[in-house]
């Protein structure tokens, strides 16, 4: 049967020798949104994020994406499966020695072997373009862009392989808030243009309010919630009273409100003239 979910995640458990990390944790992320997930710092986002992607071998659970299953899986067996998601972990995770161009052909290369020089370079001069870099960033070590370039980079990088599903571990940190606004900006386009399924760690309280469908919060070892953020804000934990209630939170939320606002007043102007 055709399942709309992308990721089904059931009852996972990881830990490191004393410390539980997850405890029967469940998420499911649907075909086409942007799930945000968030949760204070060291509650364990990156390790489900890796334990999706099989990156970290989990206790207990099970993990399905694309209605595969992923558990036990060996690297080889989920080729097919790994090629149709892009991975930009936190910092970029780019090889320094490598160019801008020469990183997003890392992927093509292991996948590809026998694609040639010139297709290589025409595809990651597409995807370099699709990410928003000037096309002189191709030649471009990474030590030689700013932080925000650094992280449209690694974008094309996990773009590389067109895939349908792209995990983004906090994109914005690190960045100036016009870069950051861009920065969602460009992720909201490309899970517009490309019919994307993002899931995206974050701490940015602006990003879950302008790009994000659901958001997921971890906190106590699970995912105690998930949904859109009215939902959320209906829900009385002490860690999102604090996180959307909060004077961040509340001058987010005022913000969106504010963009809102102005949006439709220029759209009255517009009527108008
Ligand atoms: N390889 C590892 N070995 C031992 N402990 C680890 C390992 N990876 C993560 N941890 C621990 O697991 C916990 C969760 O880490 P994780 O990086 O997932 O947190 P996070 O929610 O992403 O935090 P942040 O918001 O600060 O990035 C932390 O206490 C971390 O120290």
């Amino acid at each position: 049967m055709h399942t709309p979910n992308i990721i089904s995640v059931t009852g996972l458990c990881n830990s490191f020798g004393d410390q539980i990390i997850h405890q029967d944790l469940n998420i499911e992320v649907r075909r086409g949104e942007i799930l945000g997930v968030v949760g204070g710092s060291g509650t364990g986002k990156s390790v489900l994020m890796r334990s999706i992607i099989g990156l970290q071998e989990p206790d207990a659970g099970e993990i399905r994406v694309f209605d595969e299953g992923m558990i036990g899986k060996e690297v080889d067996e989920a080729t097919d499966v790994r090629r149709r998601w892009g991975v930009l972990f936190q910092g970029g995770a780019l090889f320094s020695t490598l160019t801008v161009a020469e990183n997003v052909q890392v992927p093509l290369r292991e996948f590809y072997p026998d694609f040639s020089k010139e297709l290589l370079e025409e595809i990651a001069r597409y995807k370099i373009f699709l990410s928003g870099l000037p096309p002189e960033a191709a030649d471009k070590y990474p030590s030689e862009l700013s932080g925000g370039m650094r992280k449209r980079a690694g974008v094309a990088r996990a773009l590389a392989m067109d895939p349908e599903l792209l995990f983004l571990d906090e994109p914005t940190a690190g960045l100036d808030p016009i870069s950051a606004a861009k920065f969602d900006s460009l992720t909201r386009d490309l899970k517009e243009t490309l019919g994307l399924t993002v899931f995206l760690i974050t701490h940015d309280l602006d990003t879950l309010y302008s790009i994000c469908d659901r958001v997921a919060v971890l906190a106590d070892r699970k995912v105690i919630a998930i949904g859109a953020i009215e939902e959320l804000l209906a829900i009385d934990h002490p860690w999102i009273n604090e996180y959307f209630s909060g004077p961040r939170g509340r001058a987010a939320r005022r913000g969106h409100s504010d963009q809102g606002e102005t949006a439709h007043a220029k759209t009255q102007q517009l009527g108008r003239s």
